[in-house]
């Protein structure tokens, strides 16, 4: 793994000065997937790690880094691996998981050697890491696409039709405080998370994927009185930090996976934004 991209956390009084680039500097995460390369940004907003690894012809070794000095990556943190398309095998601890487009492994605290890899003979995988600290261990468990009960939001009229399956919130599995899950937008629909939200108590990240390469996201952000936008491509992530709404709105169908940290373990701890605030 090179070293990690180091984010600094920001607060809403500077973010409102940013122009373009300091924008996408600080909160897109761009090159993600890169065949042969594990590439991970490490943000102080939460201390949640992002990135991307796609497996070629050899293992990638989730190695340590300065950012997060210990002896081992997982040694205080829970880490997810959301596999967006392709398949792969990733071994923790010597024990073999075989995870295929749409299936998320979580690998709990203390787990010291994992390794990710392309399955024998095959492309390679487009596999997505989140991980946060964590205080206590939980299983390692992987997650199958089918097992996770789709949740169908939006109305055609507002055109945000869309279909939520969380893979880690308590539910199938328990984690320290990482959430996670993904959204696709329905056939017709552009928009996500619109109306839209913040939670103070919680950072979020989304990576878009899915979304043709011609095509564009504008992911809206910042406070909702003073709202800011990034156009975002296929396989770039966002990071909101607590005070920012993030909703996006494409000019293609696309899906995000979103992936939280922070305060309290509740997703439907939102703080709603009437359309009239947003500015
Ligand atoms: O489409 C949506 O709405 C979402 O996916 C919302 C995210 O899950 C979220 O922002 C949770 O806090
Ligand atoms: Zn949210």
């Amino acid at each position: 793994m090179r070293s990690m991209d180091v984010r600094y956390a920001t607060n809403p009084d500077d973010a409102r000065s940013y122009g373009t680039a300091e924008l996408r500097s600080r909160y897109l995460v761009e090159d993600m997937f890169v065949p042969g390369e594990l590439r991970l940004t490490y943000s102080h907003q939460d201390r949640v790690v992002l990135g991307g690894a796609m497996p070629a012809e050899r293992p990638l070794a989730l190695g340590v880094d300065d950012a997060v000095r210990t002896d081992y990556f997982c040694e205080r943190r829970e880490l997810a691996v959301f596999c967006i398309a392709g398949e792969a095998t990733v071994t923790v601890d010597g024990v073999v998981h075989d995870l295929a487009g749409r299936d998320l492994l979580y690998i709990g605290r203390g787990s010291r050697q994992i390794s990710l890899a392309a399955r024998a003979g095959g492309e390679p995988p487009r596999l997505y890491l989140f991980s946060t600290p964590a205080h206590e261990t939980h299983p390692t468990v992987l997650v199958r696409a089918d097992q996770v009960t789709p949740v169908d939001l939006g109305t055609a009229e507002e055109a945000n039709r869309r279909r939520l399956r969380r893979y880690v919130d308590g539910t199938l599995v328990t984690s320290c405080q990482l959430m996670m899950g993904f959204t696709e937008i329905l056939p017709g629909s552009v928009w996500n998370t619109m109306p839209c939200h913040t939670h103070v108590r919680r950072t979020e990240c989304y990576l878009y994927f899915d979304l043709d390469e011609s095509a564009r996201i504008v992911h809206l952000m910042g406070r909702p009185t003073e709202t800011r936008h990034l156009v975002v491509a296929n396989e770039q992530a966002v990071i909101s930090p607590s005070w920012s709404v993030h909703s996006g709105v494409g000019t293609a169908s696309y899906s995000f996976v979103w992936a939280m940290a922070g305060e309290n373990y509740r997703f439907e701890d939102m703080d709603h934004v009437d359309m009239a605030e947003l500015r």
